[in-house]
């Protein structure tokens, strides 16, 4: 399988798409004609400069409105494309896209079009040319791809083939399995995007909003395996017309358009596993078995405030770690590490975050087949020397330069906490908190669709719809992803700007970082005076948002007054379940903890309660406290 990448989907001039491109590994591209229209360089010249980049002309387009004219202006058409093909022989393109007309005067009938296009195949084909038919979803008589494929098959010239491309199959809800009826090798190019679903004209849609596949809702893994079916073996090629994209960096939207195609083709080859070739060559999704631990990178003069935090929350130091100024902080399946390292990763993060969350562990079943999925999928590796009698545990990149550990028991590598660290034997109080129940990781609004991408193409994650948080200074955007059985969770908050919490967070640990880290109770009410006693001070919240929740839910008095008197605070959802939380104030940084209890089977994160929970964090900050009786 080969793999393209339009130039408009990606950021820059063209000198910049092209490193961009080549860099991400793709072994060609789609030339649009506008990018090629804006730039100086002649088309000989641009041609050279692609192949120095190692990259293949896939595909010029488009060519407009070509099919079902009336004279002249069909004569006009043909003059025009005659020109097309002298440009695609400077560049090196071999085959050209033709969309479906929107032209006013264009007239139906598929023969036309069919005549059409085999007349204009019979020219190109004398130049060693080759055209492709795509419909357009707003295509003025053709708007189908089964239309499109009646017209091709009609004009019969070997020279004219289709082009399918997902968004206009799948935005118009065609079913793609019509796609396995037309034969592979009369498909000459697909082009593949996915989008959000969003009810909107489809042109607007269209050319503002496709993304990744595997970004989107649309189901491109069905339409990937239909055309699979056919035996197409031609390139695969992402066609994104995408606003923030085009804002974005280069480097990032192309290493993402590559990780989309390559888990596509994972997810068609477990699909369709009859298909010729079609062995799966990743191990497959990763199912996370839970957070292992929680590493904060500190220092002797931070790390004080955030042990203090700990053990308000009844956390105690389990271990010391034997060559390294590293210790572990237990309660249940919770491990925090904390790191105060003067040389190393750890120490280089707190120097450019400050004290904040450096990397994660996970549990997983293969630590080995783990990093083995998620570098197949572009994730980079990480690695640092070794000291003596530390063990190798694989790992790499995520979120803001963080790392992401694996920890599985097959390897041994859940010995880490034996081999590694001597116990403390220090006293372990039990306030109740048993494991970590999610972690929010906030980023630049821009950077949503990436990580949500890098999560659920590596690991057996599903995203949740995207919820919009309203601060009281501006809207942020809350992404969960969680392992089918709960487990794992993660929850990515995107902000726009820079007075929300979540924007002013950003900013002071310079770059994309945790936020939040919510740990479950299995009796909050008992944690909530457990941590009391123990001296955590609660966020707290107002006397307005008890008497509206009693109004909402009709909760008795006696449960009321406890929400009340612990700052909880709570949500119900359709089916009965319930979620109670509770938070800690921000450390310095704008860290925070949270507190919460899944009761019934709720699968939320309590959206209805964040406003109420950013207020509270506001008017802290701003040190007004609330007064209580
Ligand atoms: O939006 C458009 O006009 C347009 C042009 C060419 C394509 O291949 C396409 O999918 C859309
Ligand atoms: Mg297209």
């Amino acid at each position: 399988m080969k793999t393209s990448i339009a130039t408009v989907s990606i950021a820059g001039n063209l000198g910049e798409k092209l490193a961009a491109i080549s860099a991400a590994g793709f072994d060609g591209l789609e030339i649009f004609e506008q990018d090629f229209l804006q730039d100086a360089a002649s088309p000989r010249e641009l041609g050279q400069m692609i192949r120095d980049h190692g990259l293949e002309v896939m595909l010029f387009q488009p060519f407009r409105d070509f099919e079902g004219l009336p004279e002249p202006l069909r004569a006009r058409a043909f003059d025009r494309a005659r020109h097309k093909f002298d440009l695609m022989a400077e560049l090196g393109a071999e085959l050209m896209l033709i969309c479906s007309s929107v032209h006013p005067q264009a007239m139906g009938g598929i023969d036309r079009a069919a005549d059409d296009l085999a007349e204009l195949a019979g020219i190109a084909a004398e130049r060693g040319l080759r055209l492709g038919y795509e419909a357009l979803a707003w295509g003025r008589h053709v708007n189908d791809h089964r239309d499109a494929w009646e017209i091709v098959r009609r004009a019969d010239h070997p020279a004219l083939g289709l082009i399918l491309d997902s968004f206009h199959s799948l935005g118009r809800r065609i079913d793609p399995d019509t796609i396995r009826r037309i034969p592979g090798d009369r498909i000459f190019f697909v082009q593949l995007a996915d989008a959000p679903q969003i009810e909107m004209d489809l042109l607007y849609w269209s050319r503002h909003f496709r993304n990744m596949p595997g970004e989107g809702d649309l189901p491109v893994v069905d339409f990937m395996r239909a055309v699979a079916a056919t035996g197409y073996a031609g390139p695969l090629s992402l066609e994104i017309f995408n606003d923030q994209f085009r804002g974005g960096s280069p480097e990032g939207i192309a290493r993402d358009g590559h990780r989309s195609l390559i888990w596509l083709m994972d997810q068609v080859h477990r699909a369709e596993p009859a298909l010729a070739g079609g062995a799966p060559v990743l191990p497959p999704n990763i199912r996370a078995l839970g957070v292992e631990f929680i590493e904060f990178a500190s220092d002797a003069v931070e790390a004080p405030a955030l042990e203090q935090a700990l053990a308000r929350m009844g956390f105690h130091r389990e271990g010391v770690h034997r060559n390294k100024s590293v210790t572990v902080w237990r309660q249940g399946d919770i491990r925090i590490v904390l790191n105060t390292e003067g040389t190393g990763f750890a120490h280089s993060f707190f120097l450019n975050h400050g004290t904040g969350v450096c990397d994660l562990g996970l549990r997983v079943e293969d630590a080995q087949a783990t990093v083995t999925r998620a570098a197949a999928l572009d994730a980079r590796l990480f690695h640092q020397p070794l000291g003596p009698g530390e063990m190798d545990i694989p790992a790499i990149r995520g979120v803001g330069g963080s790392i992401l550990h694996f920890i599985d028991a097959k390897s041994g590598l859940d010995d880490v906490w034996q081999v590694e660290f001597t116990p403390t034997g220090e006293a372990a109080p039990d306030f109740g908190l048993t494991r970590v129940d999610h972690v929010a990781e906030t980023m630049d609004y821009d950077e949503m669709l990436s990580w949500s991408l890098f999560y659920s193409s590596i690991f057996d994650m599903q995203r949740r719809p995207m919820l919009d948080v309203i601060d009281p200074d501006g809207l942020v955007r809350s992404q969960a992803i969680a392992a089918p059985d709960g487990g794992t969770r993660i929850t990515l908050n995107g902000a726009q700007s820079h007075r929300t919490l979540a924007g002013g967070f950003l900013a002071d640990s310079m770059g994309s970082a945790v936020q939040h880290i919510a740990l479950a109770s299995h009796d909050i009410f008992a944690s909530a005076e457990a941590m009391a006693g123990a001296g955590f001070q609660p966020l707290e919240i107002t006397e307005n948002y008890y008497a509206d929740l009693q109004a909402r839910y009709g909760l008795d008095d006696g449960m009321i007054a406890r929400l009340r008197r612990w700052n909880i605070l709570y949500e119900q959802d359709d089916s009965g379940g319930e979620f109670l939380q509770f938070y800690g104030r921000p450390l310095a940084g704008g860290l925070f903890f949270e507190i919460v209890e899944r009761r019934g089977g709720y699968d939320g994160y309590g959206a209805l309660n964040a406003p109420f929970r950013i207020a509270a964090l506001k008017r802290l900050m701003r040190g007004k406290a609330i007064p209580r009786a």
